[in-house]
């Protein structure tokens, strides 16, 4: 369980992250959706400890991300797919991390195999394409076989074999009981992955809940995604019917 309590955080005078707060289960995919520039990132960022919110907490079973031991073995993370020096291979790059995170070695060739990069594990990062350098990402994420992933646009510069292979991942991961929080701009791809939403607006919290309850009635994701921002935009308006 992720808990998000209360959290803040402020970048010179713009409020980017403003006192949010929800829930995220195991064992069911949780989509983070927002328009750009609604905090989605620097959440992330907090949630992993890369940014101190100026207030509130993030809490993995109970623990902030610095103070886990190990900490790739209990969350992994898909922030910067190029976060990756561009001179150091799939595999050293893997070998590196499992190598600093107490990782055994023999997970490195089974995450390339998992993510499809095995052909390509040798070549120098900068020579992969985006949607390689977003699996390898992923594969980074996977390393350590946590119980909680946090993928943000994990399917970004992925072909539509990507989007599907995703698709099926997250559902695979979540389906063996692991915590899954995605975030996303593709509402379609979001109504077909997803179990849960967070929707946040200028940093707010706009809706939780589970996605059938989002498309009730027959209307798309997208409607109600467009319908929450116009209603937080415009407090008189009325909104979606949720
Ligand atoms: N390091 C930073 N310094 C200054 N401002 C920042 C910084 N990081 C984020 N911001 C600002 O905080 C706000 C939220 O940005 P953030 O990247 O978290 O949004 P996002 O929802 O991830 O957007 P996108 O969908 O475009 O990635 C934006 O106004 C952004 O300009």
């Amino acid at each position: 369980m992720i808990s998000v309590r209360n959290l803040s955080k402020r970048y010179g005078g713009r409020l980017a992250v403003d006192r949010l707060s929800f829930e995220v289960r195991p064992g069911v995919v949780t989509a983070f959706l927002g328009p750009n520039g609604a905090g989605k990132s620097s959440t992330l960022r907090m949630m992993l400890g890369l940014d101190r919110p100026d207030e509130g907490e993030v809490l993995f079973d109970g623990t902030p991300y610095p103070a886990l031991r190990r900490p790739l073995r209990r969350v992994g993370a898909l922030l910067e797919a190029r976060a990756v020096h561009g001179g150091r291979s799939a595999r050293d790059h893997l070998r590196w991390l499992a190598d600093s995170n107490g990782i055994p070695a023999v997970r490195v060739g089974e995450v390339l195999d998992q993510v499809g990069l095995a052909d390509v594990a040798r070549r120098p990062a900068r020579g992969l394409s985006l949607g390689m350098a977003q699996r390898l990402g992923i594969a980074a994420a996977l390393l350590g076989d946590p119980p909680v992933l946090l993928l943000d646009e994990p399917a970004n510069g992925l072909d539509p074999y990507g989007i599907l292979w995703i698709r099926e991942l997250v559902r695979e991961l979540a389906d063996a009981g692991r915590t899954v929080f995605v975030s996303s701009h593709l509402m379609a791809e979001t109504a077909l992955a997803a179990d849960e939403l967070i929707v946040i607006g200028a940093g707010r919290l706009l809706a939780a809940g589970p996605v059938s309850e989002f498309v009730a009635g027959g209307r798309t994701l997208e409607d109600a995604f467009f319908g929450l921002l116009a209603a937080a935009a415009d407090p008189g308006d009325p909104g979606p019917s949720r």
